[in-house]
Protein backbone atom coordinates (compact mmCIF):
# COMPACT_ATOMS: atom_id res chain seq x y z
CA UNK A 1 0.00 0.00 0.00
CA UNK A 2 0.81 3.75 0.12
CA UNK A 3 1.24 4.72 3.56
CA UNK A 4 0.25 2.48 6.53
CA UNK A 5 -3.00 1.53 7.85
CA UNK A 6 -2.81 4.57 10.83
CA UNK A 7 -2.52 6.77 7.94
CA UNK A 8 -3.03 5.72 4.50
CA UNK A 9 -1.10 8.19 1.81
CA UNK A 10 -3.65 7.30 -0.96
CA UNK A 11 -7.39 6.56 -1.41
CA UNK A 12 -6.85 3.34 -3.63
CA UNK A 13 -4.82 2.26 -0.24
CA UNK A 14 -7.23 3.37 2.19
CA UNK A 15 -10.26 1.70 0.57
CA UNK A 16 -8.63 -1.53 0.68
CA UNK A 17 -7.82 -1.14 4.17
CA UNK A 18 -11.48 0.14 5.39
CA UNK A 19 -13.02 -2.72 3.41
CA UNK A 20 -10.71 -5.41 5.51
CA UNK A 21 -11.71 -3.58 8.66
CA UNK A 22 -15.33 -3.71 7.60
CA UNK A 23 -14.90 -7.76 7.77
CA UNK A 24 -13.57 -7.37 11.14
CA UNK A 25 -9.95 -8.15 9.41
CA UNK A 26 -7.43 -5.91 11.56
CA UNK A 27 -4.07 -7.48 11.90
CA UNK A 28 -2.47 -7.61 8.22
CA UNK A 29 0.70 -7.26 7.28
CA UNK A 30 1.11 -3.61 5.59
CA UNK A 31 4.25 -2.82 3.42
CA UNK A 32 4.60 0.89 2.60
CA UNK A 33 5.69 1.21 -1.09
CA UNK A 34 6.93 4.80 -0.67
CA UNK A 35 9.10 3.91 1.82
CA UNK A 36 10.57 1.37 -0.86
CA UNK A 37 11.25 1.94 -4.32
CA UNK A 38 12.80 -1.78 -5.09
CA UNK A 39 9.42 -2.66 -3.41
CA UNK A 40 7.20 -0.42 -5.21
CA UNK A 41 8.66 -1.99 -8.74
CA UNK A 42 9.49 -5.54 -6.93
CA UNK A 43 5.73 -5.91 -5.95
CA UNK A 44 4.56 -5.23 -9.68
CA UNK A 45 6.66 -7.44 -11.12
CA UNK A 46 5.53 -10.13 -8.81
CA UNK A 47 2.19 -10.25 -9.24
CA UNK A 48 2.35 -9.17 -13.13
CA UNK A 49 0.08 -6.45 -12.00
CA UNK A 50 1.21 -2.18 -12.67
CA UNK A 51 -0.34 -0.85 -9.87
CA UNK A 52 -0.71 -0.26 -5.93
CA UNK A 53 -2.60 -0.83 -3.31
CA UNK A 54 -2.06 -4.91 -4.02
CA UNK A 55 -3.93 -7.70 -1.57
CA UNK A 56 -2.29 -10.98 -0.54
CA UNK A 57 -4.93 -13.26 1.04
CA UNK A 58 -2.48 -16.29 2.33
CA UNK A 59 0.48 -15.12 0.33
CA UNK A 60 -2.19 -15.50 -2.49
CA UNK A 61 -2.37 -12.15 -4.81
CA UNK A 62 -6.32 -11.15 -5.02
CA UNK A 63 -5.73 -7.83 -7.07
CA UNK A 64 -6.17 -4.42 -6.05
CA UNK A 65 -8.61 -1.79 -4.72
CA UNK A 66 -11.66 -2.72 -7.47
CA UNK A 67 -11.08 -6.54 -7.24
CA UNK A 68 -11.17 -6.27 -3.86
CA UNK A 69 -14.65 -3.44 -3.65
CA UNK A 70 -15.75 -6.16 -6.33
CA UNK A 71 -15.61 -8.94 -3.90
CA UNK A 72 -16.89 -6.89 -0.84
CA UNK A 73 -20.28 -6.35 -3.04
CA UNK A 74 -20.40 -9.82 -4.17
CA UNK A 75 -20.00 -11.96 -1.22
CA UNK A 76 -17.00 -13.70 -2.72
CA UNK A 77 -14.75 -11.62 0.34
CA UNK A 78 -16.53 -13.17 2.79
CA UNK A 79 -16.05 -16.41 1.53
CA UNK A 80 -11.89 -16.33 0.62
CA UNK A 81 -12.05 -15.14 4.45
CA UNK A 82 -13.89 -18.28 5.56
CA UNK A 83 -11.05 -20.10 3.70
CA UNK A 84 -8.79 -18.68 5.42
CA UNK A 85 -10.40 -19.30 8.85
CA UNK A 86 -11.72 -15.82 9.09
CA UNK A 87 -15.37 -15.16 9.94
CA UNK A 88 -16.28 -12.20 8.37
CA UNK A 89 -16.95 -9.36 11.25
CA UNK A 90 -20.20 -8.35 8.54
CA UNK A 91 -21.95 -11.93 9.28
CA UNK A 92 -22.42 -10.71 12.75
CA UNK A 93 -23.35 -6.94 11.65
CA UNK A 94 -26.30 -8.62 9.64
CA UNK A 95 -27.46 -10.85 12.25
CA UNK A 96 -27.56 -8.33 14.86
CA UNK A 97 -29.79 -6.04 12.30
CA UNK A 98 -31.75 -9.45 12.06
CA UNK A 99 -32.84 -9.33 15.66
CA UNK A 100 -33.97 -5.66 15.84
N1 LIG B 1 -7.67 0.77 -10.11
C1 LIG B 1 -6.58 0.51 -9.21
C2 LIG B 1 -6.29 1.75 -8.40
C3 LIG B 1 -4.88 1.79 -7.91
C4 LIG B 1 -4.01 2.70 -8.75
O1 LIG B 1 -4.45 3.19 -9.80
N2 LIG B 1 -2.79 2.92 -8.28
C5 LIG B 1 -1.90 3.80 -8.97
C6 LIG B 1 -1.93 5.18 -8.29
S1 LIG B 1 -1.81 5.10 -6.53
C7 LIG B 1 -0.48 3.23 -8.90
O2 LIG B 1 -0.18 2.39 -8.10
N3 LIG B 1 0.40 3.68 -9.82
C8 LIG B 1 1.74 3.17 -9.88
C9 LIG B 1 2.60 3.63 -8.75
O3 LIG B 1 2.25 4.62 -8.07
O4 LIG B 1 3.65 3.03 -8.54
C10 LIG B 1 -6.95 -0.64 -8.26
O5 LIG B 1 -7.99 -1.26 -8.46
O6 LIG B 1 -6.20 -0.94 -7.32
S1 LIG C 1 -1.13 8.29 -4.95
FE1 LIG C 1 -2.26 9.40 -6.39
S2 LIG C 1 -3.82 8.04 -6.93
FE2 LIG C 1 -2.68 6.95 -5.48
Amino acid sequence: MKGNPAQPLCGFSNAVVQILRLHGVQDFQAYDVLQDADLRQGIKNYSNWPTIPQVYLNGEFVGGCDILLQMHQNGDLVEELKKLGIRSALLDAEKDQDKK
